[in-house]
């Protein structure tokens, strides 16, 4: 007869296997695979960093490519660089993201959207009491504000589009690890960006009888024009503690993000550290993922305790760089 002992540690795996089951029936929305081959796909920032990428990545998987910002000779530069790096030629969306009339504009320009990914974003990084209240409305109109005007310009022909063709349609937003943990000096940058979860949270609950299935990425530092500049003015500590992960090239931001909304993921980490990060803060986000969803199920706790020795080495931090003043 087998003993005790080897009984209890069949049941280990046997138990597993039941709340994997579990997870596979429960995990909502249920999984979805969107294509972007031969479809009309709109990247706002996609003139530098992370949006043009971005637009290089889904120009070369066969993708229809429509970039937006506010410089119309960065957007220029941008689409030469995306037609030497594809052959493929990119149209050019000139609006400020701030204006709703001004989006609603091009988006009647753009024609009907199937994926329309928000990667517009600006950040200045300041201790609140230092910062012009002026830098943080900035902020919040552009990343946003500017990411509601583009979703409700877009939804009714992003809705019509999918019940025509009858394929899934995305609505990816960019957010930032900085959206899903407070960090110094980012008081008006992680409002903005925590701000986006709960609108896409939310928002997916709206769309989905629609077909359509909302995305946020969360990337770390990525190196961009954008993050060169913010290096110039960004405080030390600032620096200190958003480099607890690490910096990410452009590409591979992208390349993460083009994958994750291809499979309908709700949250799309990009490294390593970002996937932890995932995992401590998944909430009550939706999750199609049985097997993502077993590792929040059992990660929930140690995560935790993981996320207690982060505060702890960013609060010892934060207290030897005043004692040192
Ligand atoms: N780089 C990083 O370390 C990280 C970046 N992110 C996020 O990724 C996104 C892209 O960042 P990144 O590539 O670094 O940024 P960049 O500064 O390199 O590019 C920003 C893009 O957004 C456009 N843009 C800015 N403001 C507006 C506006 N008002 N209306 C329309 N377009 C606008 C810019 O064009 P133009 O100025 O011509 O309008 C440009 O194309 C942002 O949302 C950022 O918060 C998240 C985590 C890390
Ligand atoms: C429990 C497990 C924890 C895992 C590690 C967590 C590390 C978090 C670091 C936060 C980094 C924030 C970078 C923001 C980048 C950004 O958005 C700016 N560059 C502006 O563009």
């Amino acid at each position: 007869m087998a003993s005790p002992f080897l009984l209890l540690l069949l049941l280990i795996p046997l138990c597993l296997l039941v709340l994997f089951l579990a997870l596979s029936f429960l995990a909502r929305p249920k999984s979805v695979r969107i294509p972007i081959k031969n479809r009309h796909v709109l990247i706002t920032g996609g003139s530098s960093g992370i949006g043009l990428a971005l637009a290089k990545a889904a120009a070369a998987q066969g993708a229809h490519v429509s970039i937006l910002a506010r410089n119309a000779k960065r957007l220029e530069e941008a689409t030469e660089e995306i037609k030497l790096a594809t052959g493929h030629m990119a149209r050019v969306l000139v609006a400020d993201v701030r204006d709703p009339q001004a989006v609603a504009q091009a988006l009647e320009e753009a024609g009907p959207v199937d994926v329309l990914v928000c990667n517009q974003g600006v950040f200045v990084p300041m201790e609140l009491e230092k910062q012009d209240l002026e830098e943080a409305k900035f902020m919040i109109d552009v990343n946003l504000m500017g990411t509601f005007h583009l979703i409700k310009a877009a939804l009714p022909g992003m809705k019509s589009r999918a019940r025509e063709t009858g394929l899934p349609a995305s609505i990816a937003i960019m957010s930032s690890q900085a959206g899903q943990v407070g960090v110094y000096g980012y008081t008006a940058y992680s409002a903005s960006k925590f701000a986006l979860r709960g609108l896409a949270e939310s928002l997916q609950q709206e769309v989905i009888a629609h077909n359509i299935h909302v995305s946020m990425i969360f990337p770390p530092d990525t190196a961009t024009p954008g993050l060169a500049e913010e290096q110039k003015k960004r405080p030390e500590l600032t620096t200190i503690i958003a480099g607890s992960s690490g910096e990410m090239k452009a590409e591979d931001v992208a390349k993460k993000a083009l994958d994750g909304l291809k499979e309908g993921q709700f949250i799309i980490p990009c490294n390593f550290d970002g996937t932890m990060l995932a995992i401590a803060t998944a909430g009550l986000s939706p999750q199609r993922s049985a097997v993502t969803a077993l590792f929040e199920v059992l990660g929930a706790g140690f995560m935790r305790f993981v996320g207690i020795g982060f505060q702890w080495n960013w609060y010892s931090t934060i207290q030897n760089w005043h004692a040192k003043r």
